[in-house]
């Protein structure tokens, strides 16, 4: 048995388990289900809080974890990213009242409020800071309204929540953070049960990216068209009964497929079709 940690709740929790059951596996129909056992695809899920979860996959007693890479960092766990999935990015950042600081420098004697003491700990000691970090639990924009700190640091998605706070982001960000799936460090991906999980995540990556494109195109233009649908590694041709004429299948990033669709009518393409891939193994 494959032993998974998968966020329990949070931002993470939702997009986590909608791309395990895209990858098959069966998912919780009830969030006060703790342990979940898949018998059919060999593999155990267990729901825990995503910022545990890099500790307990850190300490060998899960097989993998899905976690963000900002809630890794900050445990210190030794545990690893061995994969990105696309989902719930934000930045790391620090922020704070108009007027008290533009960058990190001018934090000395300072205090930041966070929820990852650790990540801010680091970056600060990385710059030669000397300021204080106190650990709090969330809503860490409040701290600064209450005179707990002066600095905050956090997690910044669309940035609504500093607007609303007055408060504004100071320099680049900490961290970029999205999604990731997690191992020990050191334990590597070779394990076969191992290496299937990460096939499946992968074909889901690949089919909510790209669509499947066909067209039926002359034979004489078929170089160009096939230039703007290049594939992953190779388009299929296939002639057609109407001498002349060949039908080509290719996959492309489903953003472009408009515009590409567009680009292969000028050059006299015709019957172009997308269709959505349900799923796939690249
Ligand atoms: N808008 C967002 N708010 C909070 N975390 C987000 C957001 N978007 C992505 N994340 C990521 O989700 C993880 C936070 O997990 P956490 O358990 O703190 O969830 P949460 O949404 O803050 O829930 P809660 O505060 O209820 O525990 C981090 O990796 C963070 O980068
Ligand atoms: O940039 P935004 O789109 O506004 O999102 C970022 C906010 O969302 C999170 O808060 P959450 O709802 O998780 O509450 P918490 O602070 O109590 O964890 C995070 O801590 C920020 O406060
Ligand atoms: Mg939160």
């Amino acid at each position: 048995m494959l032993r998974i940690a998968v966020p329990n709740k949070g931002a993470l929790s939702d997009p986590a388990s909608a791309m395990l059951h895209e990858a098959g596996y069966r998912q919780r129909k009830d969030r006060r289900e703790l342990v979940l056992v898949d018998a059919a695809n060999e593999v155990e899920f267990f729901f825990l809080r995503p910022r545990d979860i890099a500790v307990y996959v850190g300490s060998g007693r899960l097989d993998i974890g899905i976690t963000g890479r900002d809630l890794l960092l900050d445990s210190g766990a030794a545990a690893e990213e061995i994969m990105q999935l696309g989902f719930g990015g934000s930045t790391f950042r620090y922020a704070t009242r108009p007027g008290t600081a533009q960058e990190v420098t001018e934090f000395g004697g300072m205090t930041v409020a966070t929820s990852f003491a650790g990540l801010v700990a680091k970056h600060l000691a990385e710059h030669g800071v000397d300021a204080s970090v106190v650990r709090l639990d969330g809503a860490v924009e409040t701290a600064i309204q209450l005179g707990v700190a002066e600095i905050i640091a956090d997690v910044v998605e669309t940035g609504t929540t500093l607007r609303q706070a007055g408060l504004e982001i100071i320099g680049e960000p900490i961290l970029k953070s999205e999604a990731v799936v997690v191992r020990r460090a050191g334990a590597g991906v070779e394990e076969p049960k191992v290496q299937q999980f990460l096939r499946r995540m992968q074909g889901v990556l690949v089919a909510r990216r790209y669509v499947m494109m066909d067209y039926d195109i002359r034979a004489e233009h078929l170089e160009k068209a096939v230039a703007l649908t290049p594939g992953l590694e190779s388009p299929t041709i296939s002639p057609l009964h109407h001498e002349g004429w060949v039908a080509v299948r290719s996959m492309v990033p489903a953003v472009e497929a408009q515009q590409i669709m567009d680009e292969l009518y000028e050059l006299g393409a015709r019957a172009i079709l997308t269709t959505n891939i349900h799923a796939c193994r690249i």
